[in-house]
This record gives structure tokens, C-alpha cells and sequence, in this order.
């Protein structure tokens, strides 16, 4: 039975990360994945759709920019550019690449069947290992909605169907308005889609600032998606070539699909970890400070549960490389930013007003229309719009957390998120020089009106 100094269990983004650096600094790696070398994220997930929402971004801009005119959709080329950016779904260079660089490469799911050493068994074959690194992200969550699994995944998709579409449908029913029902829905609407997003709580991205969700809200309204906030989908039936489903309030919605958006859960539950004294949390595992989930043993990712994000299955495998290579990191999420590409986008750092306030902060708050006080909305579209709300804490006289409606609010968040995690002054930020015509000239004015 070969021994590697570590095994990587999952090759999405955090995998990849801590396989990278263990095999730089010259470790033998044994890297396990039961699907693609990339994971969810390079192939259904965070690069699709990114991919995707950019050409009706684009397109939109063009319309609203001096001396242009909206320019044609071009779907069949749209989509051809997306399967070469996941790779037409084929890993083989990735595995080469691995291969080449030293790594024991398996195919297929893992199991770990024994501890002291740890020992990981997959198709057959077992290698034990001083270290194991679980990075199985997570699954898409199916709501209890009655007749849902009588239908089959062309009626019915996960971000994995929705993001490798070879069609645009005429009709979708979004259940879910978070960021996953955001960015589908968005497309789709752009697209040319009729879309009714379904979300159960009292708005979408409820975990957010109020302001904020009804600003996107607005802006969903105003180019013909339909909003349904505090109801749920009941059933869903065939009816022709699509689907009809019946809403909580006894209303129906007619479409050609049902795209599910309903949230994730983390895949720490099928590694048999139970039957070594490791018990999941609802699939997620329990990580200490160090991304430790028991001696030798780590996690990174979405598995881990907190904030499912890639720059933080990323950040978590640096971390998690670090310590395996003997230091003792510790992860901290102070400032995590949280985006969704919408249009315009959505960006979000730190605590909301309303948590700010829960955790005892004197808080204080601003909220600027960058419209009316900069030029960069100006000189950037002839019907601009921008809006920034910034949290603080009025004793510290820092920043607690900032939201952002704007182009590019993906970019700019960072100032915040650099900000919180440091502890910059609120006056050390007021007395920052950001350059000229830039969205990031926002700051300044929307710091000038706390009461800090
Ligand atoms: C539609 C959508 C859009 C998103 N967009 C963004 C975005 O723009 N930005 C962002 O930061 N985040 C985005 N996310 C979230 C992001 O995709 C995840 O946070 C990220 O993929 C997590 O990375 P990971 O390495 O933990 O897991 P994953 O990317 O899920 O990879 C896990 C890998 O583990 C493998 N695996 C699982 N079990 C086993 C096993 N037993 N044995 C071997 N291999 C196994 C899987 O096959 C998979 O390849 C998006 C998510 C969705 C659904
Ligand atoms: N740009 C990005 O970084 C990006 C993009 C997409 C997804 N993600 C991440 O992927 C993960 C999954 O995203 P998500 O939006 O699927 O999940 P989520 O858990 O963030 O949100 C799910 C939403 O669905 C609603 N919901 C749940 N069950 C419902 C039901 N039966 N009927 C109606 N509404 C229901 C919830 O109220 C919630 O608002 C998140 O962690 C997210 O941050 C990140």
C-alpha cells in the first residue's frame, strides 16, 4: 500500500489550492476526484455563469452608453464560447498537468476506512497518508415540493443543467432569490426568458441589507421579472412540454422549466467519517480554528459550511497548505466580501445595520446615490445608476459593514473589505486620495456623512 505525505479528497477550487502548494514546496500528493478536475465551480457553477451573465451585461451597457446602440444577441456564439470556458466538461489536460507535476492522480469516489495512518480507499485501491484534506464542496438542496421528483432534469434543473443550457427557454420559474436565483433568473430574463422567481422569505437575498434587496428588486421588476416573495411552490405537474406549479397562495405559474435555487449542502456525510468518530453537522464537518478537523485531518471549502464561496474554499487552502507544512495558521473570515453578478452588481461586506445592532455596536450609518455626487456614473452611462450604504461602529470609529448597487460594486468592495479586516479608521479612510473619475470617490463622500 503506497504512503504520500498527503491526500486531497475533492479538486474544486480548495482542493486544487492546497494540492498546488503541497506539490511546490515538493510534497508527494495523491489528489482523488470522483468527477471533474475543477469542480463545481470551474465547470457548473462561479465560471458559467460569470460567463454567461457578462454578454447581456455588456450588451446593456453598450444600450446606455453615448454614441452606441444596443448590439445584437448572439446565443449559438454565447454558447460556444461557455463550453470552451469549462472545458467541453473534459479534465484530461488538468490530470496530465497533475501527473506531470509528481501527484498520484485517482479517479473516483473516496471513502476514508482507517485512522493512525489515515488510510483512503477509492475504487479498490488504498493509499494511507500523514494528512487528508477534505474538499467534497456541496450538493444543490431539492425543496419538498410535491411532484418534483417525478419530473425529469429537463424540466427540472440544478445550476448544473441551468448553466450548461443549449436553449433559452420561453418561460422559468426560479424557486429560490438568493444569489444562485438572482443570477440564473437575471440571465434568463435577459435573455429573452419570462421569469417569476419564487422566494420564501419576505424579500430576495433576505440575509442582506433591506435597502439593498429592494433595490434589486426594483430593477428585476422594471425589466418584467416577476417577484414573489413570502410564497412557496406547493406542486409542480407536466403540463404540455413544461411545467405548471402551484404557489402557497393557490396561484399558478406556467413555464418550460423549474430552475432550483433553493440553497446547498455541504457533502461531508459521504466519506464515512461517522464510522471513525467523526460526526458531520448536516453534512458539514467540524473545522477548529485551523481548518483542523481532527489530527492529520483538515477541511476546506463549502464542505466546511462557512461562507460557500471560492475565494474562501481558496483562502481556506492556503491555510490548510500552511499548517500541513508545519505552520499554525489561523483562518479568519473578517471582511468576507459577498457578491452577486447581477446587473448592476450586488456587493455586500461585513455586518448588515440590523446584525450590527443584535451584537450590541453603536451603530451608525450612510447611504449615498452616487448619481448625484459623482462623475464616474456620468462617464460611464447616459442613465447611470449607484447606491452605497456604509455601517459603523461610532465608539471604535471603524467601518462594521458596507452594500453596494453599481457597476463593477464587485472591484470597489474591496476598499471595505481590506478596511473591516485591518480595522482602518473611519478618519484614516476620510483622509485616503481615491483617483479620479472612479466609483471608489463614493467612499469618501459616504464617510463624510456618519456620524463618526
Ligand atoms: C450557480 C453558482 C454560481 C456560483 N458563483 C460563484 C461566484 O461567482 N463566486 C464565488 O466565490 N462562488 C460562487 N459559487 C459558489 C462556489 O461554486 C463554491 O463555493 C465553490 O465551488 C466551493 O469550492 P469547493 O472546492 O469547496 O467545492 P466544489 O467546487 O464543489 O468541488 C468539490 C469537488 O469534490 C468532488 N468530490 C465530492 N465528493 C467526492 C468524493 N467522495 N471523492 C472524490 N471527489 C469528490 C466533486 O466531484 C467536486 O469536483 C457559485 C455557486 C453556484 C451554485
Ligand atoms: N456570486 C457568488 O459568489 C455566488 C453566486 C451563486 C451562489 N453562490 C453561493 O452558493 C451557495 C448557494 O446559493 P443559493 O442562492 O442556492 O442558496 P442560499 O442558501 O444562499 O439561498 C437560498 C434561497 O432560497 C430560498 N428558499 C429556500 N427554500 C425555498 C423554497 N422551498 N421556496 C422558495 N424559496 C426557498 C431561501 O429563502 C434563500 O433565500 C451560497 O452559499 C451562495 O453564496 C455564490
Amino acid at each position: 500500500m503506497e504512503h504520500v505525505d498527503a491526500i486531497v479528497i475533492g479538486m474544486g477550487p480548495g482542493g486544487e489550492v492546497v494540492a498546488d502548494r503541497l506539490l511546490t514546496e515538493g510534497r508527494r500528493v495523491a489528489v482523488v476526484e470522483r468527477e471533474l478536475i475543477g469542480g463545481e465551480c470551474a465547470y457548473y457553477a462561479c465560471i458559467p455563469t460569470k460567463v454567461l451573465l457578462r454578454s447581456p451585461e455588456a450588451r446593456e451597457e453598450a444600450a446606455d452608453v453615448a454614441g452606441l446602440s444596443r448590439p445584437d444577441r448572439k446565443w449559438s456564439e454565447l454558447r460556444s464560447y461557455r463550453d470552451g470556458m469549462v472545458r467541453h466538461l473534459d479534465d484530461s489536460a488538468q490530470a496530465e498537468n497533475y501527473r506531470d507535476r509528481g501527484a498520484l492522480v485517482l479517479r473516483g469516489a473516496a471513502r476514508i476506512v482507517g485512522r493512525d495512518p489515515w488510510r483512503v480507499e477509492v475504487t479498490g485501491t488504498e493509499v494511507t497518508a500523514d494528512h487528508v484534506v477534505v474538499a467534497t464542496g456541496s450538493s444543490p438542496i431539492r425543496p419538498p415540493v410535491e411532484g418534483l421528483d417525478r419530473l425529469g432534469p429537463d424540466l427540472v434543473w440544478t445550476n448544473r443543467e441551468a448553466t450548461n443550457l443549449t436553449e433559452i427557454p420561453s418561460r422559468a420559474l426560479v424557486i429560490g432569490g438568493s444569489a444562485v436565483g438572482i443570477e440564473l433568473g437575471g440571465f434568463l430574463a435577459d435573455m429573452g426568458s419570462k421569469v417569476t422567481i419564487v422566494q420564501r422569505g419576505p424579500r430576495l437575498l433576505d440575509r442582506e441589507d433591506p435597502r439593498l434587496c429592494g433595490l434589486v428588486t426594483e430593477r428585476f421588476e422594471a425589466e418584467g421579472v416577476t417577484v414573489r416573495t413570502g410564497a412557496e411552490v406547493s406542486s409542480v405537474a407536466s403540463e404540455g412540454n413544461g411545467v405548471v406549479a402551484e404557489l402557497s397562495d393557490g396561484s399558478r405559474v406556467h413555464a418550460d422549466v423549474v430552475v432550483l435555487a433553493t440553497g446547498r449542502r455541504p457533502r461531508g456525510d459521504e466519506l464515512g467519517l461517522a464510522d471513525l468518530g467523526v460526526e458531520p453537522d448536516r453534512g458539514s464537518l467540524p473545522v477548529d480554528e485551523h481548518c483542523r478537523v481532527a489530527p492529520g485531518l483538515w477541511a476546506v471549502g463549502d464542505v466546511t459550511a462557512r461562507s460557500m464561496f471560492t475565494h474562501v474554499a481558496k483562502y481556506q487552502g492556503r491555510v490548510v497548505a500552511d499548517n500541513v507544512l508545519g505552520g499554525s495558521r489561523v483562518a479568519d473570515y473578517t471582511g468576507v466580501p459577498r457578491v452577486v453578478f447581477s446587473h448592476p452588481e450586488i456587493a455586500a461586506v461585513g455586518l448588515t445595520e440590523e446584525q450590527a445592532r443584535d451584537q450590541g455596536v453603536d451603530v451608525t450609518t450612510s447611504e449615498v446615490d452616487l448619481t448625484e455626487v459623482l462623475a464616474r456614473p456620468w462617464t460611464y452611462a447616459t442613465d447611470p445608476i449607484g447606491r452605497l450604504g456604509l455601517v459603523a461602529d461610532r465608539g471604535r470609529g471603524v467601518l462594521v459593514g458596507a452594500w453596494a448597487f453599481g457597476p463593477m460594486a464587485s472591484e470597489w468592495i474591496h476598499t471595505v473589505s481590506l478596511a473591516i479586516r485591518t480595522g482602518l479608521s473611519v478618519e484614516t479612510l476620510r483622509d485616503s486620495i481615491p483617483q479620479f473619475p472612479t466609483y471608489n470617490e463614493g467612499y469618501i463622500v459616504a464617510l463624510e456623512a456618519l456620524d463618526v
